[in-house]
């Protein structure tokens, strides 16, 4: 049985994003994170058509079930619908929020990208479920990047959200490698989303093992 949305929302609070690399196919990649003890899987693929998306998120989902794993579909809303996968993630060049929701309903998880406290005030009217929030530092990963938001833009943005009484979870993303971890979550935030550093190791698996079991220390 499916699992209620704020258990798939939660699940170790780490993020496994996939991106295109010579060395691992999508799947590769995604099992790897998920043997690794992550929970919680993106499926972003770039400069795709959906057509071709769709033949291997059905792939990644169906691992990502027998992990007990969240599955959410980077900027991809019907094909998230069309799948049954618990969610998607979206940008500002994406699908409006509230559009999506009302496309997918409430079972359904919804990111949505933030840089400000102002984006994060808007996908919380939207009804967004968390908050990918970033870039932490440079990366490679993602072109046309935000401004940096270093431990600093953490920490404002958290600070504002008390004041507002705004509880939303964040996610913090961009650049972050096992150690930046216990900083940014020192910040406030919730969970990480990591991409380059898991696939740039040696072995990605034993990578994200140690970044599990960092993460149990962190709660
Ligand atoms: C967890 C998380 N946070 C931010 C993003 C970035 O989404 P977006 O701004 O739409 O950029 P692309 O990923 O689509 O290039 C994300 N995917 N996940
Ligand atoms: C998708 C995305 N959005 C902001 S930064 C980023 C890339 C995250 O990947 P990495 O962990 O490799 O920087
Ligand atoms: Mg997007």
């Amino acid at each position: 049985m499916r699992k209620m949305k704020d258990e798939r929302l939660k699940n170790g609070g780490m993020q496994f994003i996939t991106h295109y690399t010579e060395r691992y196919s999508y799947l590769d990649a995604a099992r790897m994170a998920l043997e690794g003890g992550c929970r919680w899987v993106q499926l972003r693929m770039k400069d795709t058509p959906v057509e071709t998306i769709e033949p291997v998120a059905l792939e990644v989902q169906a691992l990502c079930r027998q992990y007990g794993a969240t599955f959410i579909i980077d900027d991809h809303v019907e094909l998230a619908r069309k799948l049954h996968a618990d969610g998607v993630h979206l940008g500002k060049k994406d699908m409006p929020i509230a559009d999506a929701r009302r496309i997918l309903g409430a079972e359904y998880i919804i990111g949505g990208t933030a840089n400000t406290f102002e984006d994060v005030l808007q996908h919380y009217k939207a009804g967004a479920d968390y908050i990918g929030c970033g870039p932490f530092r440079y990366t490679t990963t993602k072109k046309n990047l935000s401004p940096i938001l270093g431990l600093e833009g953490y920490t404002a943005i958290i600070h504002r959200m008390q004041e507002k009484d705004i509880h939303l979870p964040i996610v913090a993303i961009g650049g972050i490698t096992i150690a930046d971890i216990p900083a940014v979550m020192q910040t406030g935030v919730s969970g990480i989303a990591l991409s380059g550093t898991v696939l740039h190791a040696d072995s990605p698996a034993d990578e994200m093992k140690r970044i599990i079991s960092l993460m149990e220390n962190e709660k």
